[in-house]
């Protein structure tokens, strides 16, 4: 998979997100189905979409017990899904147990990544709140290198960490973001956030675009401006 653009889909219903994606005439994004759609509508979401030729992140971020989410992610292995993700705060052994679970009988799987922080936490709120007491890019870098080390394809971070990410863990490993806005848009609950122009500029694999294409008065337009931006 080369540098694309994953349509966070943060709807909570099948008819929503199916006339939002019937919008798309001349293109087949890559489409992120999320905890809200998810929980609303079961997996038989995942197959309609995948069924309308639609490549799919399911983005579940599971962060439990290893054998909980070994068990869950043998579940969603059924699913035909190109990716999907968990916490890496659940440990290594965690993210070892996810990827054992994923792992079909004939050796195929989704890819699978590790949230490091997400792009919604401020450095200054990671530190005071949650008492990770190092500066966010360096906790980020630590969560990546234990996301590689425990055999993940990649991490979710911010833009503004890929290159960092790419030089500590190598050009192969997925830097997957969100936190990204046009340069004349609103931020909303997002904190570490850039445009695709940067985001592209900076390294980023894929960037994962919710409300600026969803909540915008020309989805489909707006999706094209990202794909211009970041994949040119
Ligand atoms: O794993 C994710 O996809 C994710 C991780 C993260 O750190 N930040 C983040 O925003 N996301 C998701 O990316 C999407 C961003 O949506 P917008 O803020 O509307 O562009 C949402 O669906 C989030 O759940």
């Amino acid at each position: 998979m080369g540098k694309d653009v994953i349509i966070a889909c943060d709807f909570n219903s099948k008819a929503e997100v199916i006339a939002f994606l019937e919008k798309f005439k001349d293109e087949k994004p890559f489409v992120k189905i999320g905890m809200e759609l998810f929980y609303a509508e079961g997996p038989d979401i995942v197959r309609t979409i995948k069924g309308m030729g639609h490549k799919i992140f399911l983005d579940l971020k599971l962060h439990d017990i290893p054998n909980t989410v070994k068990k869950a992610m043998a579940v969603l292995s059924g699913l035909d899904v190109d990716m999907c993700n968990v916490h890496a705060a659940g440990t290594k052994g965690m993210m070892q147990a996810a990827l054992e679970g994923l792992t079909r009988a004939d050796g195929s799987r989704p890819l699978l990544i590790a949230v490091t922080q997400l792009t919604s936490t401020s450095e200054e709120v990671m530190q005071q709140e949650l008492w990770i007491d190092k500066p966010i890019d360096e906790t980020v870098m630590h969560y990546a290198k234990n996301t590689m080390e425990a055999g993940l394809d990649g991490v979710v971070c911010s833009p503004l960490e890929a290159g960092k990410v790419h030089a500590v863990c190598g050009e192969k490993f997925l830097t997957i973001t969100p936190g990204v806005r046009f340069a004349d848009g609103d931020v909303g609950d997002q904190k570490r956030v850039t445009t695709p122009a940067k985001a592209k500029e900076l390294g980023s694999d894929y960037i994962v675009v919710g409300r600026p294409i969803t909540q915008a008065a020309d989805p489909v337009a707006a999706y094209r401006r990202c794909v211009e931006e970041f994949v040119g």
